[in-house]
C-alpha cells in the first residue's frame, strides 16, 4: 500500500481524512464538524515548556472513554516491566544471543513481544527495557496502547503495517518507528513474519541529540522524520483494548474500532525514519570519536548529558582515519549497552554477532573487539575503506540493565562468548615491537 506522510520531527501537524473535518481556529467548538467527537491526547504536562511540550487533538467517533468499565488483567508473561523482582542472583557478564526463533505457532505482536533486559522502575517513570518481537500474525479486532512508555520499533525482518489512531505507518527492516505512549495502534505484519527489537522508554520522551560543533545539520535529520495522515477505521463490532499500565496488562471490551480519529492536529504523533538517511559525521584524520556521534535519537533524564537511554547506529561509513585502530577500542563504560545487528556484520566482531541477535554489555564491564577483529585491525593496510552493507545499534542507558530470567536461559545464549576475547594474548615481551 502507497501511503503519505507527514515530514518533521516535533513539529505541528494537521490532516484530516475528510474535508473540512478539522476546527478552524480553535481546539473545542461546541460542535465539531461530521459529529466528531474532540479529544487532547497529552504527551507531557500541560505546564511543560514549549520545547518539550507534546499534545494532540483528535476528532474522532466517539470518545476514547467510550468501553466497557472495567479493565480485567491479562497476562503476558514474557513482556516484563523494571524493577525486576526475584531476578537480582541472576549472573552478571558480558552476553550475546543469537536471535530468538520466529514462532511455529499463530503469534500476534503483544504474545511475541518478549523482554530481555529491564532498568530503572516503570512506576517512577524512568528507565527502560530492552525487548525483542518475533510474530506471524496481524491483530485484528483487538487494539493496544502501552501507558507506561514510548515504545521504539527497529525491525530486524518483516515490514510491519502499524495502523494507529493517528493514521498508517509501514516500516521495514532499516527503519525505526516511535509510538508514542498512549496512542492506540494495531500491530500488523506484512510479509508472513517479522522480528525485530523495541526499546521501552519510561522516561522523558526521545528527542533528537544537541548537534553542537557539528552544526545546524547532520546526524538525523528532522525532516526525514515521517508522520501519517489522517486515517480511520468505521468499525461497529465488538474489539478488544489491551492495555499496559504500571508494568501490568489489562483488557477492556469496546464495541468498536477505536481507530476512529478522521483527523487530527498536534505535535504528539507517531513517527517513523530510515536509519539509511544518517547523515554520519566521523573521524577523518585519526582514532575515533565516542559512539555518541551516532547517536540518532536520545531520552534525557535529569542530570545533563547523561541519557535515561539513547539510540546510537552504526552504519555503512567510510572509515580513512591513519595511524589508527579503527574498531571500537577496548572499554569500559557507566552506561550499559544493548545491541543488535539489523544487517551485515559489526566492526568489532567478527563472527557470532548475527542480524538478530543482541549483546548485553553492562554498566563497567569490560568489552572490545574479537581477537580476529583486532588482529585484522592491527595488520591493516589503512587505505580508505568504506564498511557497506552494515547496520548495528545500541540501546545505552545510564542505568545498569538487568537480564531476565527469560534472557538468561534463552537456549539462543552463547554460553562461550567470553572465549572470543580469549585469544587476546600478552605481547608485551619488553621490546617496543611487542611480541607479533
Ligand atoms: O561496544 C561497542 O561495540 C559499542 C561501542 C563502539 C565504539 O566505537 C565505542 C564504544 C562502544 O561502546
Ligand atoms: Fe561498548
Amino acid at each position: 500500500m502507497k501511503l503519505s506522510y507527514m515530514s518533521g520531527f516535533g513539529n505541528e501537524m494537521e490532516s484530516e481524512a475528510l474535508p473540512d473535518a478539522l476546527p478552524k481556529g480553535q481546539n473545542s467548538p461546541q460542535n465539531c464538524a461530521y459529529g466528531l467527537y474532540a479529544e487532547q491526547i497529552s504527551g507531557t504536562a500541560f505546564t511543560a515548556p514549549r520545547a518539550t511540550n507534546a499534545r494532540s487533538w483528535l476528532y474522532r467517533m466517539r470518545p476514547s472513554v467510550r468501553h466497557t468499565a472495567h479493565f480485567s488483567p491479562v497476562s503476558y508473561p514474557n513482556w516484563l516491566s523494571p524493577p525486576s523482582t526475584g531476578d537480582h542472583d541472576l549472573p552478571i557478564g558480558q552476553f550475546r544471543w543469537n536471535p530468538v526463533p520466529l514462532p511455529s505457532t499463530k503469534t500476534t505482536f503483544l504474545n511475541g513481544v518478549k523482554t530481555m533486559t529491564t532498568a530503572g522502575d516503570v512506576r517512577s517513570q524512568s528507565g527502560m527495557a530492552s525487548h525483542t518481537y518475533a510474530f506471524n500474525d496481524s491483530m485484528t479486532d483487538d487494539y493496544f496502547f502501552n501507558a507506561d512508555g514510548e515504545m521504539l520499533i527497529v525491525p530486524e525482518q518483516g515490514r510491519l503495517e502499524i495502523q494507529t489512531e493517528l493514521g498508517i505507518l509501514e516500516v521495514e527492516p532499516g527503519e525505526i518507528s516511535i509510538l508514542p505512549r498512549g496512542i492506540m495502534f494495531k500491530m500488523g505484519c506484512v510479509d508472513g513474519a517479522a522480528r525485530g527489537y523495541i526499546c521501552e522508554n519510561y522516561g522523558a520522551r526521545f528527542t533528537l541529540p544537541e548537534r553542537g560543533p557539528i552544526g545546524a545539520n547532520g546526524l538525523a535529520n528532522p525532516r526525514d522524520f515521517l508522520s501519517p495522515v489522517a486515517a480511520y477505521e468505521e468499525k461497529d463490532t465488538p474489539c478488544s483494548v489491551q492495555v499496559k499500565w504500571g508494568g501490568k496488562f489489562y483488557q477492556t471490551d469496546i464495541g468498536h474500532s477505536p481507530l476512529d480519529v478522521v483527523a487530527w492536529h498536534g505535535n504528539f504523533a507517531p513517527v517513523k525514519y530510515d536509519l539509511r538517511l544518517f547523515c554520519a559525521v566521523g573521524a577523518i584524520l585519526f582514532d575515533h570519536p565516542d559512539p555518541s556521534i551516532f547517536t540518532v535519537l536520545t531520552a534525557p533524564s535529569n542530570e545533563p548529558g547523561t541519557a535515561n537511554v539513547d539510540f546510537a547506529i552504526f552504519p555503512a561509513r567510510w572509515m580513512v582515519a591513519e595511524n589508527t585502530f579503527r574498531p571500537p577500542w577496548y572499554h569500559r563504560n557507566i552506561m550499559s549497552e544493548f545491541m543488535g545487528l539489523i544487517y551485515g556484520q559489526y566492526d568489532a566482531k567478527e563472527e557470532g554477532f548475527v542480524p538478530g541477535g543482541m549483546s548485553l554489555h553492562n554498566m563497567m564491564l569490560p568489552h572490545g573487539p574479537d581477537a580476529e577483529g583486532f588482529l585484522k585491525a592491527t595488520t591493516a593496510d589503512l587505505t580508505p575503506q568504506k564498511l557497506e552493507n552494515t547496520l548495528a545499534f545500541m540501546f545505552e542507558t545510564r542505568l545498569p540493565q538487568q537480564i531476565t530470567a527469560f534472557a538468561a536461559n534463552l537456549e539462543t545464549l552463547q554460553p562461550d562468548y567470553i572465549d572470543c576475547w580469549s585469544g587476546l594474548e600478552k605481547r608485551f615481551d619488553g621490546t617496543k615491537e611487542g611480541k607479533k
